[in-house]
């Protein structure tokens, strides 16, 4: 969790440690469970009404600009805000107590790492808040971390800082991962590493939750991906589907006589509805669409 790395880890690392039984997760129920939530700070709706299921074992992309919702919605998912209305389950139980049982690991987009420890320390330090933590030498490595495990976490670049917060989250061993912006601030070579890490962690049947500004990242690492604008999930489907969808043109038609259905046969269309007289029709190639229609 984001918050083992602040300074008031230590308490919620002594709870986890008094927790001598630990329940593993109960894969019938889903990883995250988001019922209809809301959530306003003032007058900014940030999240409008979500629904979200999450199976155990998906890799999901939560993909949308800046302002979307994305960030609230992680942190409602992970009890670190209340939603104003809705509920929420981690793996068919209130958050606290899926965090309590150390299924989650969060990686999330504030918070410095404990200061005056080094990096292998502050590792080491988290790995003993869980019940069956991974190997440390194995988060490290796996994150790219070992090669400067002996500095002072207050030394840190901004991009070392942040494969220092994925080793954090990694070496719980948690069921689900929620990543909010992972990728921020590492460079190229660093990406990569952190891609491969997470390609393994699927290769685990783990559950990963992402969020991301960008398709392509999306696109390659995620087998759903869920769009959100102004506070709501706008489409939910395979990177396939949503590249469709965001790449996507409309046609306006007024075709009295045509079935829905025929349309939807058309190269290139997506989705065809009918507005009164009108018939709208997304395309992912409206050129080949269009020239169908007037033939
Ligand atoms: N603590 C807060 N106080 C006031 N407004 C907030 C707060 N947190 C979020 N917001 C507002 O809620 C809306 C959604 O923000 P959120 O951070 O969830 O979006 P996001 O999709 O994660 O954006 P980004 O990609 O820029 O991180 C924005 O308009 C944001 O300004």
């Amino acid at each position: 969790m984001q918050l083992s790395i602040h300074a008031g880890s230590y308490r919620r690392g002594a709870c986890l440690l008094a927790r001598i039984c630990v329940m593993k997760t109960p894969q019938e129920s889903p990883a995250i469970a988001l019922r209809q939530i809301t959530k306003a700070f003032g007058a900014v709706a940030a999240v409008k009404g979500v629904d979200l299921s999450i199976n155990p074992g998906e890799t999901v992309a939560l993909l949308g600009p800046n302002g979307a919702g994305k960030t609230t919605t992680l942190d409602i998912a992970l009890g670190l805000i209340h939603p104003d209305q809705g509920e929420v389950e981690l793996f068919g139980m209130p958050p606290a107590r899926a965090i309590g049982n150390g299924l989650i690991g969060g990686m999330l987009q504030t918070g410095t790492p404990l200061n005056y420890l080094r990096v292998r320390e502050l590792i080491e330090l988290m790995a003993s808040f869980y019940p069956n933590p991974a190997s440390v030498d194995e988060a490290l490595k796996r994150t790219g971390c070992d090669q400067f495990q002996r500095q002072l976490t207050t030394g840190l670049s901004g991009g070392q800082a942040q494969r220092v917060r994925f080793a954090a989250a990694l070496v719980g061993d948690p069921e689900l991962l929620v990543l909010d912006e992972p990728t921020a601030a590492i460079d190229v070579e660093g990406r990569r590493e952190f891609w491969r890490a997470m390609r393994e962690l699927v290769e685990d049947r783990k559950t990963v939750v992402f969020a991301t500004h960008y398709l392509e990242e999306a696109d390659a690492y995620a087998d759903r991906v869920v769009l959100m604008a102004n506070g709501r999930i706008v489409a939910d489907g395979t990177p396939g589907q949503i590249k469709a969808r965001v790449g996507s043109r409309t046609i306006r038609a007024t075709l009295p006589d045509v079935e829905l259905s025929d349309l939807l046969g058309f190269d290139g269309v997506v989705n065809v509805e009918r507005h009164g007289p009108s018939i709208i029709l997304t395309c992912s190639d409206s050129d080949r669409t269009l020239y169908q229609l007037l033939e």
